[in-house]
């Protein structure tokens, strides 16, 4: 059974009679990388500023590794960039990671090379964090997360200022320290295509309540165009589909939908085939859309970026 790193049961988060977190229940095992994903406000930044110690909760179990309390240890595991971290900018990006290193008692010098390397800082040499591009700060910061060889990884929005080409660089350093090191990775975004080809896991947040929690494989299955049928005999369905339509590509889920992932322009033909078979059609439509439509359907329609 898989380990899991990181779980919150009932959490909630007030600020007096604002509930920024209400019963957020959210897992995440060893080795994943969790996309969180919520528009402005949504309350991403307080949770995880709540798993790595920087607020309390209001009430709720947070479990860290196995444990619920006395978390301090735990936390030693984590590596995190909230928003941009303190950088020193009449500095270079290894002074900087010198200093944190001194600070938190690393003993091994070669882990500033080895984690310039990693995030692609190694060519900066004598330039000052002043004159870095913003996509440059954001590596330094990921640097600053990775110094300890966190076993947990929490990214704040960390493409924030990222161009194309440094997020798909960003993207491909994520998935291999979660393949190669194990690192479990947990990343907050209100772009949902931003975390696409890296999340492995999703989980929804809107207005401090987490909507749905879902596998990458889930959803690109729910987002995969597909006819969705409902009718009174979903045995006898399966069988008309395979034997008189010849489809092969479908799926049938306990609520008895079935989704089919072909002939999607034979909608007609289909429906045709089961009512000459005695079957009742009680709905038929093609689904699927794209990842931030997905989004904005869970959360009632409404535009959020
Ligand atoms: N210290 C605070 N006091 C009162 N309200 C707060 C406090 N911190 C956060 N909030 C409110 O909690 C809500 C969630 O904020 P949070 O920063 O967690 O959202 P977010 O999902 O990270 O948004 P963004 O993507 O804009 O960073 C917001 O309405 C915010 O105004």
């Amino acid at each position: 059974m898989s380990e899991i790193i990181c779980q919150t049961t009932e959490l909630c988060k007030n600020y007096k009679n604002f509930h920024v977190l209400q019963n957020v229940n959210f897992s995440i095992n060893r080795g994943e990388i969790y996309g969180l994903v919520g528009e402005n406000g949504a309350g991403k930044s307080t949770l995880i500023r709540i798993l790595t110690g920087l607020a309390f909760k209001s009430s709720g179990i947070i479990t860290l590794f196995g444990k619920t309390d006395y978390l301090q240890h735990e936390r030693t595991k984590i590596g995190c960039t909230i928003e941009m971290p303190a950088l020193y900018k009449d500095m270079t990006a290894k002074q900087n990671l010198e200093i944190q290193r001194v600070q938190r008692g690393i003993p091994d010098q070669k882990c500033i090379s080895k984690t310039l390397e990693l995030v692609g800082l190694n060519n900066t040499e004598k330039k000052k964090v002043n004159n870095f591009s913003l996509g440059m700060k954001q590596r330094l910061a990921l640097a600053v997360a990775l110094l300890g060889e966190p076993e947990f990884l929490i990214l704040d929005e960390p493409v924030n200022g990222l161009d194309p080409t440094g997020i798909i660089e960003l993207r491909e350093l994520l998935k291999k320290l979660a393949q190669e090191n194990h690192v479990t990775i947990l990343i907050s975004s209100h772009i949902l295509s931003e975390l696409n080809q890296l999340a492995t896991c999703y989980g929804f947040l809107h207005h401090g309540k987490l909507l749905k929690q879902i596998t990458a494989e889930e959803l690109n299955e729910e987002c995969k165009r597909h006819i969705k049928l409902k009718t009174d005999d979903t045995k006898k369905t399966v069988t008309v589909l395979e034997e008189q339509l010849k489809i092969k590509n479908f799926s049938v889920y306990p609520d008895n939908f079935i989704r089919i992932y072909e002939k999607l322009e034979e909608t007609h033909t289909i429906s045709k085939t089961l009512s000459s078979n005695g079957i009742v059609v009680e709905e038929m439509s093609v689904q699927g859309e794209e990842l931030e439509t997905y989004f904005e359907n869970l959360i009632g329609g409404r535009r959020y970026v």
